[in-house]
């Protein structure tokens, strides 16, 4: 199994986290201020995303990363290995996002003055809390919802980076620097608005069982949600994750592109 596709996502995840670094620092009140946590998990997941990506596309195909602009795959091969590489990234990203979840829903409270101190110390203390209080299963509570988001959310990612690229690339070259930016920056647009809804659900399924259990599965949290707040409730963040998604992916893309082209 070809190895590079895995260390390039691994490299152009973590160049693009640094990039959406500002964002992520209004969205999650500073709870990004340390950037090792979401460095490792991001750039882990990203890793898994691209590597599993090619290498599906290489099954399906029989072709490797280097002959796929002169014999470029079909969009629906091109869907399915995005959906294989959302599906296996959901699994791994499922630990690290609940942390994030459960970290970031404990620093808004604390805006208060008088506010109770913190449940959770930091990144670890919060897997060790969580591991003690609620079992294994519990780090990967909402990792159903995510495995739903990811899944045809990826699809679509790889969907539109190719065929922006392709749009705009003469037969059999490989995209210039300036379409890779616009078509990866587009991507992560795509991507986000297709994972808007279920990212709401996901939030609220791994904050819940903090206290107590309200939702009965991730249908029951779409009815309850749907009936409390309408449909708006599932485009809640859509602004912000789109505005940072543009400079993430683009500069994600272009890092993965070029790296790959270096290692031939
Ligand atoms: C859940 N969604 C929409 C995605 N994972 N989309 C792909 C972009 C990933 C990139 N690291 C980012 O954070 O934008």
């Amino acid at each position: 199994m070809p190895v590079e596709e895995f260390v390039a996502g691994w490299i152009s995840g973590a160049l693009g986290l640094v990039l959406g670094h500002p964002f992520d620092t209004v969205k999650l009140l500073g709870f990004f201020k340390g950037m090792s946590f979401p460095i490792a998990s991001i750039a882990v997941v990203n890793s898994v995303l691209f590597g599993v990506y090619s290498n599906t596309l290489l099954v399906l195909t029989a072709t490797a990363h280097q002959e796929r602009r002169a014999q470029p795959p079909s969009y629906t091969h091109i869907f399915l290995a995005g959906c294989t590489g959302g599906f296996l990234q959901a699994y791994c990203l499922a630990p690290f996002d609940l942390i994030k979840v459960r970290l970031q829903n404990q620093t808004e409270p604390m805006a208060q003055p008088g506010s109770p101190p913190p449940q959770y110390r930091g990144p670890v203390h919060c897997a060790a809390s969580i591991f003690r209080e609620e079992g294994y299963r519990g780090l990967f509570r909402g990792a159903w919802a995510l495995m739903l988001r990811d899944t045809p959310t990826m699809g679509v990612y790889f969907l539109t980076y190719e065929g922006l690229c392709r749009q705009y690339t003469p037969e059999g070259q490989n995209p210039s620097s300036a379409t890779v930016l616009v078509a990866g920056g587009f991507a992560g647009i795509a991507s986000w608005v297709a994972a808007t809804p279920l990212d709401v659900i996901k939030s609220r399924m791994q904050m819940d069982g903090l206290r107590r259990r309200v939702y009965q599965g991730v249908l029951d949290c779409m009815v309850s949600s749907v009936r409390q707040e309408g449909l708006g409730v599932f485009f809640r963040g859509v602004t912000i994750n789109s505005a940072r998604a543009f400079p993430v992916n683009a500069v994600t893309f272009l890092s993965y592109e070029y790296l790959l082209r270096l290692w031939g």
